[in-house]
């Protein structure tokens, strides 16, 4: 399922419990789209004051590290967001386990750490929504794939796809795919940036200047990726259409089969999902 929509007003405290840049992205995004008052917004990072204060000040955000402050939230929020690194889960999720009442909803965007090993680690079969979202959420043009435990009722799941389709597309998939998801959606934009540095660093090479080169690339991206989206058309068939036989196109793509471009794409994305499922798996020995 793929939609997106304007939603209502969330209702809602919602703690984010972890302040880096996944986090910032999509409060960011639910500020922009007037989700939620930023005053509902509480943010918890382990240790820097100066990046809540920064976040306090951008935002207008609840921003604290303050350990009683800290446990009254944790405590008290009806939705929990976990965007901390998946290396300091663990340890955050065995003291959030201590705090919570069985009705407060736990939604988690760290990669590869799978539902049964959050419920194992916090100790309590929570409601949990695993998502991958990715930082275009900032802008409001994210893509979050999302999966529920068995626990989450029928309310907090349309709360959980209000929050992300606020920030961009949904799409609910079975949780073996999450891997695979990462691989795309999650770490995706990574790849297209880097295509992008390509793009903008031929174009300095070839005399252009770095502001012209640089905007030449966004706007073809844009383009292309819009034409996908409006045209319906396949991505192969609006190549054919670029591609003139034996012209430049089909010169330069010449050049990027020779580098097995294609196979590279798929070899990254087959690396990106193997390397959640390793990342998950050190959580999941956390349980033992
Ligand atoms: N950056 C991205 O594009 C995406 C990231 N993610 C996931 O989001 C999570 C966060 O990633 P980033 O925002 O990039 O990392 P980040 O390093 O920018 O932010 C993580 C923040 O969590 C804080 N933190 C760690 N342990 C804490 C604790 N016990 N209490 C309070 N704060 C704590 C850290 O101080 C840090 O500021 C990761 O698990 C990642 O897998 C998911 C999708 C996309
Ligand atoms: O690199 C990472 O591990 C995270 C997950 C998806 C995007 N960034």
């Amino acid at each position: 399922m793929c939609q997106q929509s304007t939603v209502p007003l969330l209702d809602h405290n919602i703690v984010f419990y972890g302040a880096g840049s996944m986090a910032e992205a999509i409060v960011r995004g639910m500020i922009n789209r007037n989700v939620v008052a930023s005053g509902k917004i509480v943010m918890l990072n382990r240790s820097s004051s100066e990046r809540l204060a920064e976040l306090r000040s951008r935002y207008g955000i609840v921003g604290t590290n303050d350990p009683a402050h800290k446990t009254e939230h944790l405590r008290t929020s009806p939705v929990i967001v976990l965007a901390m690194k998946p290396k300091d889960a663990a340890e955050a999720l065995r003291e959030l386990g201590q705090l919570l009442s069985p009705d407060q909803l736990v939604i988690s965007v760290i990669a590869g750490l799978n539902i049964r090993t959050i419920q194992g680690l916090l100790g309590t079969k929570q409601p949990v929504v695993r998502t991958m979202p990715n930082t275009s959420s900032s802008i409001g043009l994210g893509a979050t794939g999302l999966a529920f435990s068995k626990e989450v009722e029928e309310q907090s799941r349309r709360l959980a796809l209000n929050i992300f389709e606020a920030v961009g597309t949904t799409t609910v998939i079975d949780e073996e795919r999450m891997e695979t998801l990462t691989g795309i959606s999650g770490s995706g934009p990574a790849y297209i940036y880097y295509m992008m540095e390509a793009m903008i660093a031929a174009g300095i090479r070839g005399g252009l200047p770095l502001e012209q080169s640089t905007e030449l690339t966004v706007q073809t991206v844009l383009g292309a990726a819009r034409m996908v989206q409006q045209t319906g058309e396949e991505p192969a068939a609006l190549r054919k259409k670029v591609t003139s036989p034996n012209g430049s196109t089909q010169a330069a793509l010449e050049v990027l089969e020779r580098g097995d471009f294609f196979e590279t794409v798929i070899a990254a994305v087959n690396r990106c999902a193997e390397r959640s499922r390793e990342m998950g798996s050190a959580l999941e020995k956390e349980l033992s």
